[in-house]
């Protein structure tokens, strides 16, 4: 199932900042390797704004929880989900 996936990242002004780099940095490492696995298909930078706008493909709202959850920066992330699916007038799914 695909899922639009909107995260909008808010750490605590007052987080020590060695602790903000480090947890930046296990974000990016986890992203990656949600990419790599195939789950995370699209990830985009909303401009000007600490936030980024996904595409997963993932079989449950189950797991989907369970990956955005295990992203390092979780406790600090906004995130909305909208379920997609296919629409009848997408010429990828013309016959
Ligand atoms: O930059 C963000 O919006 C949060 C984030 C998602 C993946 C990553 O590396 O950072």
């Amino acid at each position: 199932m695909l899922f639009h996936v909107r995260m909008d990242v808010s750490p605590p002004h007052d987080l020590d900042p060695q602790r903000r780099a480090e947890l930046v940095r296990a974000e990016k490492d986890r992203a990656l390797e949600l990419q790599k696995m195939g789950v995370w298909l699209h990830l985009w930078q909303v401009v000007g704004q600490y936030g980024s706008i996904s595409v997963f493909d993932v079989p449950t709202h189950d797991e989907l929880h369970a990956f955005l959850s295990s992203l390092p920066l979780w406790e600090f992330t906004r995130v909305e989900v909208t379920p997609l699916a296919t629409h009848p007038s997408d010429v990828a799914a013309q016959p």
